[in-house]
């Protein structure tokens, strides 16, 4: 059984084609990394799975109301506090406890500011313990630790591997090492949308994920 799984996906930006011919499947417990080049299309294809944008060829495959997305920005409530942001998306997503969110980024003794008070990285942190309110299985994150020290990033990678511990997936855009040793790593560049590249595309990827 997969929780997502993409065929002969293709995605495009701008009416540009990007990245073409991708087949993955994920599977509870499992997580995908995402790497290449700055605009070789990583954003536009999480975006694709995301169901924001529509794929100009394949299909993507699985249950919209399993995607949790966290992009660039981090849609937060500014006049809220903390707390009350994860309680306004935990209203949303089905009503998850918002305590254990907050410690799992280290947000408790920040719990009553307001989040338009918060930091650059600290923003981003509530942002990601968002996720954990969601009750979503699939997550789809694109560079989620832009701001997060070092410190921050190893909590998060906990989470991650917390989520994935309880038979979620994810699919992550990162160029940094998330410490997972159990995620895959899939580098797009071979995927690159151009005439004559398939013949180098790496065999036997999909099976990683059979
Ligand atoms: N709104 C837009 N309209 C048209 N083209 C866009 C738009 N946003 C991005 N692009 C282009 O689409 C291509 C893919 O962008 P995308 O953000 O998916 O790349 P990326 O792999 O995520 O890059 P990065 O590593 O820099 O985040 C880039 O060439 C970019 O310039």
């Amino acid at each position: 059984m997969s929780l997502l799984a993409v065929r002969d996906l293709a995605v495009a930006r701008g009416g540009l084609r990007l990245v073409e011919a991708l087949d993955f499947a994920l599977a509870p417990g499992q997580a995908l990394v995402l790497r290449g080049p700055n605009g070789l299309g990583k954003t536009t294809l999480l975006r694709t799975l995301a169901g924001l944008q529509r794929p100009v060829a394949g299909e993507v495959i699985c249950d919209p109301d399993t995607l949790a997305y966290a992009g660039h920005a981090d849609g937060l409530k500014p006049a809220l506090s903390v707390a009350e942001n994860l309680g306004f998306w935990s209203a949303v997503f089905g009503g998850a406890p918002v305590g254990p969110a907050l410690a799992a980024m280290n947000l408790t003794e920040l719990a009553a500011r307001p989040a338009h008070m918060l930091s650059a990285g600290q923003k981003r942190r509530l942002g990601l313990a968002r996720l954990a309110v969601t009750g979503r299985a699939v997550w789809l994150l694109d560079e989620p630790t832009v701001s997060l020290d070092a410190a921050s990033v190893g909590l998060f990678a906990a989470m991650l591997r917390g989520h994935l511990g309880q038979g979620g997936a994810a699919v992550i855009a990162t160029h940094i090492d998330l410490g997972l040793p159990e995620a895959r790593l899939l580098d797009l560049t071979p995927y690159r949308a151009m005439p004559g590249r398939q013949a180098d595309r790496p065999a036997g990827f999909n099976e990683a994920f059979a």
